[in-house]
């Protein structure tokens, strides 16, 4: 549902103008003054109010007052002259979101009605939740991904930028095409990076472009993602591991709306909405000064938590059946369910890769189960955990189950993962030094961390 904004001033070249300047961002309903405003009030639903303070008919707290006792959830922001600064202030204590003094800068107020907008999705995920068992492509019923769910649909219509917080493997790319297809941008496609795979010292151009001669290699003039993503969405996924430099550039793109090739003196205006994800602690990095913190104030506009998998775990049944329903048929496998001491384990591991490392422990189970019911010995060893029919026993018969080919795939995607998490232990957690230390591309060792559901989170602790 597209938000609404009303707009409350008795001058009209006011109203239309701001009209106007948010018309991006949802639809905007004006009011010549008091009564206007609470007649749009009652006639529909209004997810901000941008109100001015003295108008012809009365005052702009009347309206305000109205909206906390009638409308609590919608966020209320005053205009006011610089001379009426005091009773601004006043409005602040009786519940206003935020002012604005007059004469102001239409890009802070966007980007302030852009932030009540997200409070207002905030709020409204407060409320009664539907009863789904997924969205889209996104399958979960828990309390927790049904907020998420309804989070998407506020703030997809709205041009605002998100920032998507997990675990590795819970789904941030999945919200992040969610939000894409609900906004009025879908008919674009969205542009999709993952900053860790690109080497450092192609980032730069990557994201903005570059000119021609402007570096060894540069060989013809070429355009950045941002350049791409034109009047469509950008996913900037483990923006957590771009560098101060980087990320003080994406800082000022953000702020101008335009971006800057490599070598070239002119700016070029790019329309692009952001979605950024990162598995990292951003705010513990704002503070350690990782971070920059102009960068951490413009992304968090709105900020999607996605909850890790051992958190939801009412949610494990649900995508294990999904799963194996998908792949079964693929795999040759009768499987149609699990068996409960199958089920058991599920529900008691840590997922440490989440969704990602339940896909693939059920798939593989797929291969090698050949009953119908997938026991608890064709689930991945780790899963197994201490219990009893799990012991290596148990593994040998199952594994005399599979062909020479689906022996010998498991057992290295087994030595694999115990390599990595071996060698990540050792650098605690630092994918650079890993990588080198293996032998490995920075960008094929966090595919191969990906592939293994493993994060290297996990291993800085
Ligand atoms: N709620 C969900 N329902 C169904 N599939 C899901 C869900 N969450 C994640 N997945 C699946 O798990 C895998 C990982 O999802 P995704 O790539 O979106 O995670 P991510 O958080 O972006 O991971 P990373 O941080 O490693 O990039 C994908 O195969 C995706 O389809």
């Amino acid at each position: 549902m597209k938000p609404t904004i009303l707009v409350v001033d008795d001058k009209p070249n006011m109203t239309a103008m701001l009209a106007k300047v948010l018309g991006k961002l949802g639809r905007v309903v004006t009011a010549r003054g008091v009564r206007s405003a609470l007649e749009a009030l009652e006639r529909e639903p209004i997810t901000v109010v941008l109100c001015d303070l003295r108008m012809s008919d009365g005052d702009g707290l009347e309206v305000l007052r109205a909206v906390r006792a009638r409308w609590p959830g919608v966020p209320f922001i005053l205009m006011t002259a610089y001379a009426t600064v005091p009773t601004a202030v006043q409005a602040m204590r009786e519940g206003a979101y935020d002012y604005v003094t007059k004469p102001f800068e239409t890009d802070a107020l966007k980007a302030l009605v852009e932030r009540a907008l997200a409070q207002a999705a905030v709020l409204h995920e407060s409320h009664e939740p539907r009863d789904v068992d997924g969205f889209g492509a996104m399958i979960g019923r828990s309390p927790a991904m049904r907020r998420v769910y309804q989070l998407i649909e506020r703030v997809a219509p709205t041009d605002a930028t998100v920032l998507i917080l997990g675990e590795t493997g819970t789904g941030k790319e999945l919200v992040a095409r969610a939000i894409h297809e609900r906004s009025s941008r879908a008919p674009s496609r969205l542009v999709a990076v993952n900053c860790a795979a690109i080497p450092r010292s192609l980032i730069e151009s990557e994201l903005f472009g570059h000119a021609r001669g402007s570096f060894t290699g540069a060989t013809s003039d070429r355009a950045g993602l941002f350049e791409e993503a034109h009047e469509s969405t950008l996913f900037l996924d483990e923006i957590g591991e771009l560098r101060p430099t980087i990320q003080a550039k994406l800082t000022r793109v953000l702020e101008e709306r335009s971006v800057r090739r490599i070598g070239e003196p002119r700016e070029r205006k790019v329309d692009v909405r952001v979605i950024a994800a990162t598995h990292r602690d951003v705010r513990g990095m704002v503070k350690a000064g990782s971070f920059r913190e102009d960068l951490w104030f413009r992304l968090n506009v709105c900020v999607l938590e996605l909850p890790p998998l051992r958190e939801r775990a009412e949610d494990i049944p649900l995508l294990a059946q999904r799963f194996l329903a998908e792949r079964a048929p693929h795999a040759g496998s009768s499987a149609t369910r699990f068996s409960d001491a199958a089920l058991s384990a599920l529900n008691a591991y840590r997922w440490p890769g989440n969704v990602r490392e339940l896909r693939s422990a059920v798939e593989r189970a797929a291969i090698i189960e050949t009953t119908r019911e997938i026991t608890l010995g064709s689930l991945p060893p780790e899963i197994q955990g201490g219990s009893a029919a799990g012991a290596t026993g148990a593994r040998d018969t199952e594994l005399a189950k599979l062909t020479y080919r689906e022996a010998v795939d498991a057992s290295r995607a087994e030595a694999s993962r115990r390599y990595l998490e071996a060698v990540l232990k050792r650098f605690f957690g630092d994918v650079t030094a890993a990588a080198e230390h293996a032998g490995i591309e920075r960008e094929s060792f966090y595919r191969l961390l990906r592939r293994a559901g493993l994060s290297a989170d996990e291993f800085r602790k």
